[in-house]
């Protein structure tokens, strides 16, 4: 039992090198998670816990967090765990963050699309951010919450009304879509998956999710029934998971990993740590939509540098072309959302 426990704890170690930076010299680093009692909250907690890069870990949420800080606190890495719950302690939450990890909100039921979330999440992104304008405007805000092609519009909305908002510090999280992207692809070419990428662009829904794999690593011949195949299957990849699980939520396990992936992106990129490069939705010209997902180089001041869509194929721009007009009303909605409150 001892021993296993050992061996548990070395995998876990080996994780969490794989995973994310050294320790050695980086800066002290707050990140918070709002939203860190639900199912990604959780899991997200525990891998930040375990990342070297954070020396204080800040859960909040509307319920439970002194029991799951409770509980996370006594994972032996260096992080120092404190819990906050309910908007009366958001603030005490928020001073001092170099990160914001924003997984707060309703998920998906069978059936519904990631816009019937607006309803409900809009507002408590909303609020959320509000307390990041307050106490920490010059945190980096990973957002997670859906509708995330309208949940970050109306985070740089309430920002702008602060007067606080950078768009080099405003990241709507795409890294599950990249994360599915990598497993499907090195599952049907037979390949290692720790050697595969895949860049994944656009937005985070539907057909905003725009597999690029004709830019693939390495480099596998798929015939055109093949890359349409997957290219629907990494779009549905949510849809897949909420199916499963039958109304009891969405993706959480594979999110939280997700999360914690670009999180610790994010930090690396803060701590000047160089050619830190992820797919991620931010404020944009890479097209003609003001926020799209598209490779980003992170670096002590959030975004360093957008990096175009490259060579497409024909299947690809089509694809694009038709994401637009439904990127466009997402933004407009979450942008709408802000001015009318
Ligand atoms: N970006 C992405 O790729 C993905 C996004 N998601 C989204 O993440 C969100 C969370 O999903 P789950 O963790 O599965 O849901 P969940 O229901 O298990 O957890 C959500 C948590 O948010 C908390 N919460 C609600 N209002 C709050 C507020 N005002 N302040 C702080 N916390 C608040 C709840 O108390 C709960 O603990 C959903 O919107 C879901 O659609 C889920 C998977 C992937
Ligand atoms: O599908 C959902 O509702 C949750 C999500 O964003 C994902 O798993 O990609």
């Amino acid at each position: 039992m001892f021993q296993a426990g050992r061996q548990f704890v070395g995998a876990g170690r080996e994780v969490a090198r794989r995973c994310f930076s050294s320790a050695a010299e980086a800066p002290e680093r707050k990140v918070a998670v709002l939203g860190a009692a639900g199912g990604i909250g959780q899991t997200l907690s525990l891998l930040m816990k375990m990342s070297p890069s954070v020396t204080k870990l800040s859960l909040y949420d509307i319920v439970n967090t002194p029991g799951v800080a409770a509980d996370c606190s006594h994972v032996n890495t260096g992080a120092q765990v404190t819990g906050h719950v309910g908007a009366d302690q958001l603030d005490d939450a928020l001073k001092g963050c170099d990160v914001v990890v924003i997984p707060a909100g309703v998920p998906r039921k069978p059936g519904m699309t990631r816009d019937d979330l607006f309803a409900i999440n809009a507002g408590i992104v909303a609020g959320l951010v509000d307390g990041v304008a307050r106490n920490c405007p010059e945190a980096l805000i990973t957002m997670i919450s859906n509708p995330v092609n309208s949940t970050v519009p109306i985070a740089a909305e309430v920002l702008k009304k602060h007067g606080v908002y950078n768009p080099k510090k405003l990241f709507g999280v795409t890294t599950l879509d990249v994360v599915r992207a990598k497993t499907f692809y090195a599952e049907k070419n037979g390949l290692d998956v720790n050697t595969v990428d895949v860049p994944v662009v656009g937005g985070h829904a539907g057909i905003t999710i725009l597999p690029l794999f004709s830019q693939a690593t390495p480099s596998a011949q798929m015939d055109q029934e093949t890359i349409e195949a997957l290219t629907v299957r990494t779009q549905n990849g949510g849809t897949e998971v909420v199916e499963a699980k039958a109304g009891k939520g969405s993706a959480t396990l594979s999110m939280a990993y997700a999360g914690a992936l670009f999180a610790d992106a994010a930090l690396r990129g803060l701590n000047g740590v160089q050619d830190v490069v992820e797919c991620t939705y931010v404020e944009s010209s890479v097209t003609d939509v003001p926020f799209f997902s598209s490779k980003v180089k992170l670096g002590p001041e959030g975004v360093s540098e957008i990096y175009g869509l490259g060579d497409l194929t024909d299947y690809e721009k089509d694809a694009l072309d038709k994401m637009m007009p439904e990127l466009q009303a997402s933004i407009d909605k979450g942008i709408d959302f802000v001015k009318n409150m």
